[in-house]
């Protein structure tokens, strides 16, 4: 997927100013920056769901491969040069079409009423729907692996207005899963999740590019995090791609300290792993406190 020279809005106003970004099949790309800076509108103009002032959206033939091909590889060739030669205009699809290769999941979702879990991942099949439920085959395999993968199995039946904020977002991701589509995009995903359901979060994002071959974008405030399951970040500032690359290039100190306006501290062990430290004027007070304690 290529968001290509992308300008978006609101009232007229522009907040996002010429964007590129290349979400590629089979790779994890983390979007990063300050609050306000542009990441969850560009997310949302990625899925269709804000009308750029200009730019488009291409997307690969066959934009990743699906939870339900057991032994799908990457998909090659869709670097940013075949998309603009071939890739396929977001806009020129239809709604149920697009539907099948890209969903979101959004920041926040009004919670329905009256439905139960099962139903609510079941949704997520509605591109791949006719008119009738029967009419999706295999819908029920997918909807029941969508559900074992984000641990909601055992509350199946239970009402979502029941749930804690933890667990109705692991059934919304459920429901984006079912929706099994090539493009994958996440808006902060790891909100509301216990360190448990982080971390199995994220080694599941993982599995999705590596074993499933599926296009990931998500939107991470957590560097650490990012730094650990991004192939690619993406650093916005004030609308605009401050950086772009691995990790270990976009994750350093000088850029996060402009990019942020505080000093964040960068420290990487003999693994490679990379470890952001902000830097508040706390820091000093805490270590002074323990010293006179001590
Ligand atoms: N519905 C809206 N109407 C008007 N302006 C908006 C709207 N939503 C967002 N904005 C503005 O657009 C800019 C980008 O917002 P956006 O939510 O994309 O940033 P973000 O990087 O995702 O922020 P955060 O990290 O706080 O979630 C901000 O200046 C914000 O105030």
């Amino acid at each position: 997927m290529l968001g290509l020279d992308l300008t978006l809005s609101y009232n007229g106003a522009p907040v996002v100013h010429g964007a590129e970004i290349h979400l590629e099949p089979g790779k994890v790309t983390a979007l990063v920056g300050p609050n306000g800076s542009g990441k969850s509108t560009l997310l949302r103009a990625l899925a269709r769901l804000h009308q750029p002032d200009a730019g488009r959206v291409l997307l690969a033939a066959d934009d990743g491969h699906t939870i339900s091909e057991a032994e799908a590889e990457a998909v090659p060739g869709a670097g940013p040069a075949e998309l603009l030669d071939h890739g396929i205009d977001a806009a020129t699809l239809s709604g149920r079409d697009f539907a099948r290769r890209v969903t979101l999941l959004a920041q926040s979702r009004p919670t329905p009423g009256g439905i139960t879990v099962r139903e609510l991942v079941e949704f997520g099949r509605h591109p791949h729907r006719g008119r009738w439920i029967a009419g999706d085959a295999g819908g029920a395999g997918i909807v029941s692996r969508a559900m074992e993968l984000t641990g909601v199995t055992a509350f199946a039946d239970q009402p979502v207005d029941r749930l804690s904020g933890g667990q109705l977002q692991r059934v919304w991701l459920a429901s984006c899963l079912a929706q099994d589509t090539g493009v994958l995009l996440l808006d902060e995903p790891t909100t509301y999740l216990d360190l448990r359901y982080q971390v199995e979060l994220l080694d599941l994002i993982r599995e999705l590019a590596d074993e499933h071959g599926v296009t990931i974008g998500v939107v991470l405030h957590d560097l650490d995090q990012a730094a650990a399951v991004a192939d690619r970040v993406v650093l916005l500032e004030s609308g605009r791609v401050r950086a772009v690359g691995t990790p270990a290039e976009v994750l350093v100190s000088d850029v996060l300290s402009s990019a942020y306006g505080i000093r964040v501290d960068v420290e990487v062990d003999d693994r490679g792993c990379i470890t952001t430290c902000p830097i508040g004027r706390y820091n000093t007070r805490a270590r002074t406190e323990r010293l006179v304690v001590a």
